[in-house]
């Protein structure tokens, strides 16, 4: 999906809204349990309840890797629904990879051609010729971690390398990749406050910012210092929706959760 699509369909739905489909076998309503395949079930139900309200989903491989094969065909009937019934919607895997070039090239087969995901998450840290495989791929995207919502971001990447903080380095580098149109960059909404200098680096960006509800984020800072002139946000949200409930109203009331986003989100837009 190119990203000119991906704003038109933000303007279209007023949502920038991304649910994270972090499906825990623990945490779904026990009645599910019965179902052949739990997983999917819960999230066939969850998309089918949240699709006009949001933008893009956004399964974190880990939950689906944790239960094996299982969790992979899961994780391969979610993609292959979303593409089939909603291909409006953009999707990312959520999956932290990146190594070295002919690995990062079979990773980038795996989630773009394999499973058909529209974006996948890279960790930077192995440079260069770790990302470039994944940009190579057209009207796919490549979600750079820049300064990720968890307290460890704090450990290296604030700090200084050759007097600049690493998140910084990271934004600026990455502007020379080949193919750096397809880049977007991950900013916990937990780091509101470095938004505005991370858009004075990369004013055209798509940012993809979770931490928004279950981690404490606040949506309207995230878009006072975060947003541009296309919008160039999709705030992510997943425990705080998918687990709305327990109950077998689980999809309805993570659809209640979701359209109180999309509503602020739509004021937001609006007041821009
Ligand atoms: O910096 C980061 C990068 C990724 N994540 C992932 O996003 C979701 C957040 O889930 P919530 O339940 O809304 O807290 C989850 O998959 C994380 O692994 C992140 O939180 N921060």
């Amino acid at each position: 999906m190119t990203s000119r699509f991906l704003v038109e369909q933000i303007r279209k739905k007023e949502s920038f809204l991304c649910i994270g489909l972090d499906t825990d076998l623990e945490k779904i309503p026990k009645h599910l349990l019965k179902e052949e395949d739990p997983i999917f079930a819960f999230n066939k139900a969850i998309i089918d309840a949240t699709q006009h309200l949001c933008v893009a989903y956004k399964p974190n491989t880990a939950f689906y890797e944790a239960y094996g094969i299982k969790g992979w065909q899961a994780l391969e009937k979610t993609i292959n629904y979303i593409n089939a019934n909603y291909p409006e919607i953009f999707t990312i895997a959520d999956a932290k990879r990146g190594d070295i070039g002919n690995t990062s090239t079979r990773y980038a087969k795996a989630f773009f051609e394999e499973m058909g995901f529209d974006s996948v998450t890279i960790a930077p840290y192995m440079g260069r010729d770790s990302v470039e495989p994944f940009l190579e791929f057209k009207d796919k995207h490549t979600i750079l971690l820049a300064l990720t919502s968890n307290k460890g971001a704090f450990d290296y990447q604030t700090k200084k390398v050759e007097g600049k903080e690493l998140y910084k380095q990271v934004l600026e580098t990455s502007k020379s990749y080949r193919n750096a149109e397809n880049l977007m960059y991950v900013v916990g909404a937990t780091k509101a406050s470095f938004l505005a200098e991370i858009r004075n680096i990369v004013p055209n960006s798509f940012l993809l910012v979770p931490g928004v509800g279950a981690q404490g984020g606040n949506l309207k800072e995230v878009c006072e210092y975060g947003m541009n002139k296309d919008v160039g946000l999709l705030v992510n949200s997943s425990r705080g929706i998918i687990y709305a409930s327990n109950d077998r109203h689980f999809a309805e009331a993570a659809a209640e959760k979701a359209k109180e986003l999309q509503e602020e989100m739509s004021l937001e837009l609006r007041r821009s």
